[in-house]
């Protein structure tokens, strides 16, 4: 690693040489935080997202976390879904499936895999995932938050758009005060496809550990913005991700490092 340590408000940075050291350290957190849960409330709830990060932990179908990781506790959620149907090229559904799932089979059931339904309209979509979500917070195969209503997913994956967005929540494209919703919509994605449902943020922030990642160099701007709190005046919303009882982890390769501030430059 590069880099690797406490930042402000108790957030955790971690810059690495490449991606494949990334990608290692990834595996192994996601592995870590999984046998934790399991130790302590014997399930996982895990939020992925979209873009690259399936790609990047693709390990966990391989040696030695196929057979470690207790697949048979995963509950598995989208932190933000593209409204297509689960078989398009755009879904986050299908990314997970191809990438991941299917290459563990039986180790996890489709039952564990909480997809949303993009078949239905935006606003219904969101509905209906939030009604989902609430009832496995009522049967505790998501834990609740100690200081709001909010569910407390055990891990949200989330991966920083070059605009500064992460899951669905792109700025001047969501509600940086709302906190009624756990699931809210979008028509107007400036990215396609258009209709997206996502976790707010309050969500995001009532997690036990969120993992931001932020790999290239089209990342650095909006790195810098964020983790060195360089404006702008109208917060990103990978700024606001700031776990209130949880921990926060960024994962960041070297490129997407490469405008931060000189601790984050230094070598071991
Ligand atoms: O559904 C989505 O679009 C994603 O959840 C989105 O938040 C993505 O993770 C970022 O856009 C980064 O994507 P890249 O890694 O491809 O830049």
């Amino acid at each position: 690693m590069a880099f690797s340590g406490d930042g402000k408000d108790g957030r955790e940075l971690r810059v690495y040489e490449n991606l494949d050291e990334l990608k290692v350290d990834l595996v192994e957190y996601i592995a870590k935080l999984s046998d934790a849960a399991v130790k302590e409330r014997g399930t996982f709830a895990i939020a992925l997202s979209g873009g690259s990060v399936i790609g990047l932990i693709g390990a966990l179908c391989q040696a030695p976390y196929r057979e470690t990781v207790d697949w048979s506790v995963w509950q598995v959620f989208w932190a933000d879904e593209r409204l297509v149907a689960k078989d398009h090229p755009d879904s986050n559904y299908k990314l997970a499936k191809d990438g991941l799932f299917s290459k563990l089979k039986v180790l996890v059931l489709p039952s564990q895999l909480h997809s949303v339904n993009g078949l239905l309209s935006a606003e219904d979509a969101a509905v209906d995932y939030e009604f989902v979500i609430r009832q496995l917070v009522r049967t505790r195969l998501i834990g609740v938050s100690e200081t709001s209503d909010c569910p407390k997913f055990d891990l949200v994956l989330l991966d920083m758009g070059s605009d500064g967005h992460v899951a669905s929540l792109f700025p001047g494209h969501f509600d940086p005060d709302e906190t009624e919703e756990w699931v809210t919509y979008i028509t107007d994605s400036p990215e396609p496809p258009s209709g997206r449902i996502t976790f707010t943020m309050p969500v995001i922030n009532a997690a036990a550990n969120v993992a931001v990642i932020a790999t290239g160099s089209d990342k650095a701007e909006a790195a810098h913005l964020v983790i060195d709190d360089a404006g702008p005046e109208c917060p990103l919303p990978a700024k606001m991700v700031n776990p209130a009882d949880g921990k926060l982890t960024w994962f960041l390769d070297k490129l997407a490092a490469s405008k931060l501030g000189s601790c984050a430059q230094s070598s071991e």
